[in-house]
């Protein structure tokens, strides 16, 4: 059996200069290349963004050629969590080549990170771009697939659809390298029916020149590919006819699914029916045909049976053609679903949201959940003034689109611009002064803080707790075990401190202290001061946190809980519960002798030396705590 080499493949261009089209886009990318010979520009990564087929990854690579880079690639194929990541861009993007030369890190498909096993991916790309050391491209079809993270560090590099006289010369190429007679006209054909893409062009060409040693045009209708019909003229066959057959075939032509089908026409079908003193009626019933079609998509949908795309397909394309009493000429243009436009800004607004959130949950350690619906507003209001918000940036690093958006304006203003810009300096500043740990280090060390009563974990805990989070999303973080009051690791008001304890109280909960040896989550009047702490410092074994719907009425003793029969009400969100405690029975819990290593730090708690009990909650710290359990052990 001979293999077919794809000639798109073979006739990949090599170098800059065989790129077809698209000239200011190569022009950009070349000026930006250039600006890596004498040190690191200020855009490290670009994005190279257009449609398929256009050349964006022949372009890539080509510029490596000329340029005399390495090339890493990593493409959608390979799995890219954030921790692959991290490993192969990362380090390709930290350390310098053998010999001093440059190293183009591209990633493809960019705007395709996601699903569970690319969770994370496009925080890590943000950290990998900020700090890399050799270029980095990243190349997309849709932009709005990366975050605003990523696009403000970047600069984009529009291409566009090759025009169909540029693709003639590269198709004519293809033919006589090949050895094919081809008519002008063949060509020219090929060319338009590719719609700017001219990988399609190239493949149709093959294609059609399968066999054949002439090609004319009358082969390239018989043995091209289905070729795509263009999404305009069918939204003109369908509103300015009433030929139902000719509009379905055409439909038929196109490449887009009747579920985006649909969209085009409702989005379409106002705005024709009502031009030329538009007749509400036909409007009405245009929409009426659509609703019917929407009923079977639903239906495909529930059934999984595609064979009603069919009924679906003839409803909204013959309903919205035959449902004009008159004809509408002159010229509409089509515009593209505005539902998906303001899904597009939608999404880029909630992920600008929640990088935001998750670099205040960072902060503040909380979940990226909590930080959203609780801390948000008490954040944005430490915005207001001047140099507290010179800090906030700062401390939480925010990008000037994130401050834009934390602190409630649309646009930067020159305050905003001003507070930015400070916040850099200062950031710069801190880099250079590793000195100064309390800057950089926001939260204060656990084992030097003094904590309240209702904050004890140890620190080992914290760190095992800390890595396991960030191998996940943000999102799923959760605060088990974390810092249970706010510390924000720089002077706020009293008044502040107060707003952020009662936000934590009305939002999610309360902290009140988990005894191991009775198993119970004590109830919120049961405080630190009322623990005899002399004679049970043994059983106050960790802190339990839970939400208020937990401490309805009153805190009697039948009104607690053992940690294997939690209620269903008590959510895993407000208090997310590790999953191994499922399998620690309330027996397990209640070893009396089992010995514990995260107690409350109390002030002034009694250690005597000659109380037994307080000796035997010391003793298990020092043999090893690793062997102890706790309630964030399970
Ligand atoms: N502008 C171009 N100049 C020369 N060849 C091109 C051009 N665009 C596409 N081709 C041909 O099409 C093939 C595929 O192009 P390429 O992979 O660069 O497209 P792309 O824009 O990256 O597409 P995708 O977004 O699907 O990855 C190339 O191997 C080449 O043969």
């Amino acid at each position: 059996m001979t293999l077919v080499i794809e000639w798109a493949e073979k006739y990949r261009p090599q170098t800059l200069k065989e790129i077809v089209g698209n000239k200011k886009a190569v022009k950009d990318l070349r000026t930006w290349a250039e600006k890596w010979l004498p040190g690191i520009p200020e855009k490290r990564a670009v994005i190279l963004q257009g449609p398929a087929g256009v050349g964006k990854t022949s372009t890539a690579h080509a510029l490596a050629h000329d340029m005399g880079w390495e090339v890493i690639e990593l493409n959608a194929s390979d799995q890219r969590t954030a921790g692959v990541i991290e490993k192969v861009a990362g380090s390709a993007a930290s350390m310098n080549t053998l010999f001093g030369g440059k190293r183009l890190i591209i990633l493809d498909e960019a705007d395709n990170l996601h699903g569970t096993a690319d969770r994370g991916g496009m925080r890590a790309i943000a950290g990998i771009i900020k700090s890399t050391l050799q270029p980095i491209m990243l190349i997309v079809n849709d932009v709005y697939g990366l975050t605003p993270t990523i696009r403000n560090l970047c600069q984009e590099i529009k291409f566009g659809s090759v025009q169909s006289r540029s693709m003639v010369p590269a198709l004519k190429k293809v033919c006589e390298s090949e050895g094919i007679l081809c008519s002008p006209d063949a060509i020219q054909q090929i060319a338009e029916n590719a719609g700017g893409d001219l990988r399609s062009a190239i493949n149709d060409l093959q294609a059609a020149a399968s066999g054949r040693e002439v090609l004319e045009v009358e082969d390239i209708s018989t043995s091209s590919r289905d070729v795509k019909e263009n999404i305009f003229k069918v939204m003109q066959r369908i509103f300015k006819s009433t030929d139902c057959k000719k509009a379905l075939e055409a439909a038929r032509g196109l490449d887009e699914s009747p579920e985006d089908l649909i969209h085009w026409i409702d989005e379409n079908l106002p705005a024709q029916y009502a031009s030329n003193d538009g007749d509400l009626g036909d409007i009405r019933a245009g929409f009426g045909y659509l609703s019917r079609a929407d009923l079977y998509l639903g239906r495909v949908k529930k059934r999984q049976n595609y064979g009603m795309w069919r009924y679906a397909s003839m409803l909204m394309v013959c309903g919205a053609a035959i449902s004009k009493t008159k004809p509408y000429p002159g010229f509409i243009k089509y515009q593209s679903p505005s539902l998906w436009r303001r899904m597009g800004q939608i999404r880029s607004r909630r992920d600008l949201r929640d990088n935001i959130a998750s670099k205040i949950g960072e902060h503040s350690f909380e979940s990226m959940r909590y930080s959203r619906n609780n801390l948000f507003e008490l954040y944005s209001r430490m915005l207001k003034g001047e140099e507290s918000a010179i800090e906030i940036t700062a401390r939480l690093g925010l990008e000037l689109e994130e401050l834009i958006y934390l602190s409630g304006s649309t646009k930067a203003s020159k305050k905003i611009q001003k507070i930015y810009d400070r916040a850099q300096e200062l950031l710069l500043e801190g880099k250079g002064q590793s000195n100064d740990a309390e800057f950089w280090n926001p939260s204060p060390s656990i084992e030097n803080k003094e904590m309240p009563s209702d904050c004890a974990f140890n620190t080992a805990d914290e760190k095992t707790r800390k890595s396991s989070e960030e191998s996940d999303e943000s999102d799923s973080k959760t605060s088990q075990g974390g810092q249970k009051t706010l510390n924000f690791g720089f002077a706020i008001s009293p008044e502040t401190s107060q707003e952020i304890t009662n936000s934590r109280n009305k939002n999610s909960g309360a902290i009140i202290p988990y005894s191991f040896t009775s198993g119970t989550l004590l109830p919120d009047s049961f405080t630190s001061d009322s623990l005899n702490l002399e004679k049970s410092q043994e059983e106050v074994g960790g802190i339990g946190f839970i939400p208020n719907s937990l401490k309805s009425g009153n805190p009697k003793p039948d009104n607690l809980r053992s940690v294997s029969s939690l209620p269903e009400s008590f959510e895993s969100e407000t208090f997310p519960v590790p999953e191994r405690i499922e399998s620690v029975n309330s027996t397990e819990l209640s070893k009396p002798k089992e010995p514990v290593n995260c107690k409350p730090v109390i002030k002034n708690a009694p250690d005597k030396p000659g109380n037994p009990e307080a000796e035997a909650s010391e003793a298990p710290k020092k043999t090893g705590s690793k062997t102890q359990k706790t309630l964030f052990d399970f």
